[in-house]
């Protein structure tokens, strides 16, 4: 989603406050996707630019800047899935820097700050940004004792266990270091590593990954330290955090003693004075960039002097003394040979550009997303412009292909000089190429818009949204079955064999049934499975009659409704019974069922609308119950600890909290087994609030629920 387009300084306020609502949500929600599930949705570029417009409409109107801005937070709260460490120094980010007039600026302001050292006379050290994810690892009397990603900045996950089959990392430091020491770093995975990887992932017939960096994080957040061992991750030290004692008195100094207690530590870094030496480095390091073997999206610049470094200290969520001097998104030229049209789950037809084949940041790149009919014309998701009047994207066309460090190639810019004579516009289909039912885009019921999308109403007929259902159901983060990837979902759903046929997630679970009661066709004759490969993949089916609630509601497929909604979803509804029986009483979109489904903090009510839709449609239900009578959804963990005082309370939390984030304060609470939700109402027991509540506050008092502030709310819980 591109960032709107309207000059900050036309904005009134009412709009711009409107607006920095909207982009803290948005960017919460890529912040939860990037950060915490290491999948993103859109790319960096994209996210930086809705970061920037942030920033600009914020510098415009400070008296609107949100307490929950995205200008003061660090990365995402960690999952509760591992144990939490609370940093001893706080891991910040960094300020970004996109142009040279950026870096000047940024070397002006030091010299400003600092006030009357002469011009040249502060070091910088310049040391290339790895794109990987950044760890604390603490050293006790020499030993390793702990490992923390960065978490949201004060509290990281306890990654110990993985830390330590990291080989590069030493667990034992030399005699003669400091009592305590932190050395923090970036993990990251080699390009050749990632591409093997995937390589092996594509012959066992499972989803591949999507870039180093997220499968670098991937692998290092996984429970299972044996997975972490065979993903043979890599570390870069360029920081620390709490030191008994300091080796060095400089930047430099102190990697160079990383160097020396055995650390691997970046080549490419150097020590710089004047600007022009610095964005000289900077470039140099760029021309570089597609020989080497892992992922960098920038070059980082350090005051050198630590005395400076103290003195320049800190804003909320970077230091003064630093900045990220990122690279430009990589860019290529090349054709347009055809467009595709792929028909995804929700039956979405999504127009897919087949490119010459070019080399874009050393990555070949040979298809595009064109996203759909809008995004062809060059219209945004907003209806605003994103290229010039005609050029819409035809076949023949040269285009400039950009990746930004990541994720699906976009196409940029059409070079019409290139345009051969005989170039049509595209003609979007009307019929769905896969069944031929009607496509049709619908109008959004709020603001009478034509929605971007176009979809094949073809629903369970259509058979690309039928097998794009099972490739879902059967994903890793679904059902997760090993030996039933898209090429083995696609043999079973196309067989015209009985006894081999999957048309629908049930049929996965009858399958070694109906194997063994047929004496014709087997499996394991087939070619592409084996005996060996059959039993396996019978196993792991078996493996998964029972299951996580929130991975069973997930596997659904119901529009909308991704893993953290889910998640959400199991948590408040505890049992598979109680979650249907809820949404078929909220089919009407009003009563006490769809009040309380929309007061699940986190679910909106388009969110909301889905799932009920999704009940409403006999034909879905008929297929879960088919389900149900082949696996067991477990109950979601009732994480109530019955002695705490909140346990089974529901819990609005508002205004400005001081002691934590609002996410800490959120996950403590459901960990005591409360319920948090975002709206005061009849249900709501307790309301804490903060500096600066309102409305909420209001509310809670007309109706008589009771209030604490932090401190009465923190003596309540801790009983
Ligand atoms: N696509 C998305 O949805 C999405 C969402 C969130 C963030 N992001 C991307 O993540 C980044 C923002 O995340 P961020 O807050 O981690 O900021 P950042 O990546 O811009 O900078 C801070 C990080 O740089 C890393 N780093 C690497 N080499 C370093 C070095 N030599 N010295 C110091 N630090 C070094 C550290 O891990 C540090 O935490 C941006 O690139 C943004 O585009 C993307
Ligand atoms: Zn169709």
């Amino acid at each position: 989603m591109a960032a709107d387009k309207t000059p900050v300084d036309t904005l009134t306020e009412e709009q711009a406050a409107a607006e920095l609502a909207f982009l803290a949500a948005e960017i919460a929600r890529n912040d939860e996707a990037y950060h915490g599930h290491d999948a993103p949705n859109i790319s960096d570029a994209d996210y930086d630019a809705l970061k920037r417009r942030n920033d600009a409409i914020e510098k415009q109107f400070p008296q609107l800047v949100r307490a929950d801005s995205p200008s003061v937070k660090v990365g995402a709260a960690p999952l509760a899935t591992f144990a939490p460490i609370t940093h001893a120094r706080p891991m910040l980010s960094l300020d970004n820097a996109f142009s040279d007039e950026d870096v000047a600026d940024f070397v002006g302001s030091v010299y400003r700050f600092l006030g009357q050292l002469p011009d040249n006379s502060i070091a910088f050290t310049a040391e290339p940004k790895i794109d990987g994810l950044s760890m604390s690892i603490r050293y006790e009397q020499g030993r390793l004792v702990n490992a923390a990603t960065r978490g949201d900045g004060t509290t990281g996950e306890n990654v110990t266990e993985n830390i330590r089959t990291i080989k590069e990392i030493p667990n034992q430091l030399p005699a003669g270091v400091p009592d305590v020491v932190e050395v923090r770093g970036e993990v990251y995975m080699t390009k050749s590593e990632f591409l093997a990887l995937n390589a092996r992932m594509e012959a066992e017939g499972k989803q591949t990954y999507v870039n180093p960096r997220n499968t670098a994080a991937g692998s290092l957040r996984q429970l299972d330290a044996k997975v972490t061992a065979s993903r043979n991750l890599r570390f870069f030290a360029y920081a620390w955090g709490e030191m008994s004692d300091m080796p060095a008195d400089t930047q430099l100094g102190m990697v160079q003693t990383f160097e020396k207690w055995g650390f691997p530590v970046n080549p490419l870094m150097r020590r710089l004075f004047a600007v022009e030496d610095i964005i000289g480095h900077y470039r140099q390091i760029g021309l570089e960039r597609p020989d080497l073997d892992y992922e960098i999206d920038g070059v980082v610049y350090k005051v050198d002097r630590l005395d400076l470094q103290a003195r320049l200290g800190f804003r909320s969520r970077s230091p003064r003394w630093a900045t990220a001097h990122k690279f430009p998104a990589e860019q290529a030229f090349t054709h347009v040979e055809k467009i595709d049209i792929q028909v995804g789950r929700t039956g979405a037809l999504t127009p897919v550009a087949r490119l010459t084949p070019v080399t874009v940041g050393g990555v070949v790149v040979t298809n595009a997303t064109l996203h759909n009919a809008d995004y062809i014309e060059g219209i945004g998701n907003s209806g605003e412009r994103i290229r010039e009047e005609g050029h819409d994207i035809r076949i023949g066309d040269t285009v400039i292909v950009q990746r930004a460090g990541d994720v699906i190639p976009q196409v940029l810019d059409v070079v019409m000089e290139k345009r051969p004579a005989d170039a049509v516009r595209y003609e979007f289909p009307k019929v769905c190429p896969v069944c031929g039912s009607h496509a049709v885009r619908e109008k959004n019921e709020k603001t009478g818009k034509l929605d971007s999308v176009t979809r094949c109403t073809g629903g369970f007929t259509c058979s690309a949204q039928a097998t794009e259902h099972l490739k879902h159901f059967v994903s890793r983060n679904a059902f997760d079955i090993e030996g039933l990837g898209s090429k083995q979902v696609d043999f079973f759903f196309e067989t015209e064999d009985p006894a081999l046929q999957v048309r629908t997630a049930p049929d996965i679970f009858t399958l070694k049934k109906r194997q063994e009661a047929s004496p014709l066709t087997k499996l394991e004759n087939i070619e592409g499975f084996g005996k060996v490969s059959v039993k396996k993949l019978f196993e792991a089916i078996d493996e998964r009659r029972s299951i996580a609630l929130n991975r069973f509601i997930y596997a659904l497929g119901i529009r909308h409704v991704g893993e953290t909604t889910a998640k959400l979803l199991a948590r408040h509804y505890g049992t598979y019974p109680a979650f249907e029986q809820a949404m078929k009483e909220a089919a009407s979109l009003t009563g006490d069922a769809w009040a309380d489904l929309n007061n699940i903090e986190g679910i909106g009510e388009i969110v909301a609308r889905a799932i009920v839709e999704f009940f409403k449609e006999p034909r879905n239900v008929e297929v879960i119950d088919k389900l149900l009578a082949e696996v067991t959804p477990q109950a979601a963990e009732q994480v109530a600890a019955s002695n705490s005082p909140v346990a089974g309370k529901t819990v609005v939390f508002t205004g400005s909290l001081e002691k934590f984030t609002r996410d800490e304060a959120k996950a403590r609470a459901e960990s005591l087994g409360a319920k948090v939700a975002g709206s005061v109402s009849k249900k709501t027991d307790y309301v804490v609030a903060g500096p600066g509540a309102g409305s909420k506050l209001d509310k809670a008092r007309e109706l008589g629920v009771e209030v604490m502030d932090e401190d009465e709310w923190l003596a309540f819980i801790a009983g």
